[in-house]
């Protein structure tokens, strides 16, 4: 379980981010919506630490991400393309990942297996390296990765974002599949109000770094994000 407390984190006099208490239990398929600046991206890498927070703390089953490194193991995600490696191909990331996670080559085939479809014949074989990939195409390769070796909990900011339609279709299927099949607990933030819903158990609303809506029900996640958002 995911749980945050007293969380703030300020640049300079501005506050961005202000929780102060948020639970995400274990499998729960959590989806963060909010405008632009709203919060969710400093959210996710406090909770990666890759950010200080000014004040309280986030914790991974009891630990905090903040004083150890053993919740790293345990935590998948694909912020954005800078958590790649550019000089290397998609087959040598995923080589250099599956010696890093020490999954046996079956291991590897059968994980890369469940994202055929979504590859659409793209990433793996190409000789091309990640930095020369398509945004999309990027995108493929870091969620794939993310989902590498198991991990308790998969973080994904904006994983529909530069995807055709048919690879937001294919993707979607394999988060539910992935859902169905697993214990994984998904964060995941997106901008896509129909696929967010679609997907996730429930929905927090961020605005101006202040959770202002905990939806679960799907037919109110609907109706109150619509009616936020003018859409
Ligand atoms: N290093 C920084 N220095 C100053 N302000 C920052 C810094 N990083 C983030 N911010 C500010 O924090 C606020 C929240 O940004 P954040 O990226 O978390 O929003 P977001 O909800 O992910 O937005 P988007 O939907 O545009 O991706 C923004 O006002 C942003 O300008």
């Amino acid at each position: 379980m995911i749980s945050v407390h007293n969380l703030k984190k300020q640049y300079k006099e501005v506050v961005v981010l202000d929780v102060p208490q948020l639970e995400i239990p274990r499998k729960e398929c959590f989806g963060l919506v909010g405008n632009n600046g709203a919060g969710k991206t400093t959210l996710f890498r406090i909770m990666l630490d890759l950010v200080r927070a000014t004040e309280g703390y986030v914790l991974l089953d009891g630990t905090d991400v903040a004083k150890s490194e053993d919740w790293k193991s345990r935590m998948g995600a694909f912020l954005d393309e800078h958590m790649l490696i550019s000089y290397l191909t998609p087959d040598e990331y995923f080589e250099t990942l599956r010696k890093i996670y020490v999954l046996s080559e079956e291991d590897l085939r059968l994980h890369l297996k469940k994202f055929e479809e979504l590859f659409n014949g793209e990433i793996i074989g190409k000789k091309k390296y990640i930095r020369d990939l398509s945004k999309g195409n990027l995108k493929k390769v870091g969620i794939a990765a993310a989902m590498m070796g198991n991990p308790e909990v998969v973080m994904l900011d904006e994983p529909f974002e530069n995807l055709d339609p048919s690879s937001q279709v294919r993707l979607k299927k394999l988060i539910l599949e992935e859902k169905e099949r697993s214990q994984v607990t998904f964060l995941i933030s997106s901008h896509d109000l129909n696929h967010v819903t679609e997907i996730c158990d429930r929905i927090i609303l961020l605005e101006k770094g202040k959770i202002i809506r905990d939806l679960r029900e799907k037919a109110e996640m609907v109706e109150e994000l619509n009616a936020y958002f003018g859409t």
